[in-house]
């Protein structure tokens, strides 16, 4: 299969979320058909939903062979891998992984949504891949990545001093 560029958010909020996330990117890196091509700096973020502790996100772009669901399928196996529980909607979790972008691609079916429907509305997703993707187009709203942070309330997202 020719291969596709695909952009994914990364986040964390339980346990000690900066080495499981730099180890689910070496993890992505490692997996048959996705190379990881870059990724941006860790962003500590206020949580959106339920109280719970900061956030660190990130986003990274992947160079892939798979189809969107074989992808998506992959980005789920490795979230169970670091232990990723789902209980209540928003709550926290080791590691999520979400796909945000699959080269233009407009898709809804019962499993998967394309572009990730919340991308646009989430500023801890913007500010992360405004940095390593701006000129990206979304194709729904036909804005860029650098235009579409900009109306994005970023107060709760730092980037973080390592
Ligand atoms: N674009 C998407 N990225 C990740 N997950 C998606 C997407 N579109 C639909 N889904 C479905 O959402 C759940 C994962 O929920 P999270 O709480 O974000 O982990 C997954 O089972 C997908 O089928
Ligand atoms: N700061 C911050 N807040 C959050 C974060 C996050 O990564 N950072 N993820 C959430 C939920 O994401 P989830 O993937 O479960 O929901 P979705 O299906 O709406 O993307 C809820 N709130």
């Amino acid at each position: 299969m020719k291969s596709r560029k695909c952009a994914i958010a990364l986040g964390s909020n339980l346990g000690d979320s900066l080495t499981i996330l730099k180890s689910a990117i070496a993890t992505l890196n490692k997996t048959p058909g996705i190379a990881v091509k870059s990724h941006s700096s860790w962003y500590q973020t206020a949580p959106i939903g339920p109280p719970q502790p900061d956030y660190i996100n990130a986003c990274a772009i992947l160079e892939v062979t798979l189809e969107p669901e074989q992808l998506l399928l992959a980005l789920l196996e490795i979230e169970i891998k670091f232990n990723r529980i789902r209980q209540e909607k928003w709550g926290p979790r080791t590691l999520d992984l979400d796909l945000l972008l699959y080269d233009n691609l407009v898709l809804e079916t019962s499993t998967l949504t394309l572009p990730h429907p919340r991308m646009t509305e989430r500023a801890f997703v913007l500010v992360p891949l405004a940095e390593i993707a701006p000129g990206w187009v979304h194709p729904v709203t036909e804005s860029a990545i650098a235009q579409l942070v900009q109306t994005a309330d970023c107060s709760g997202v730092q980037k973080m001093i390592l």
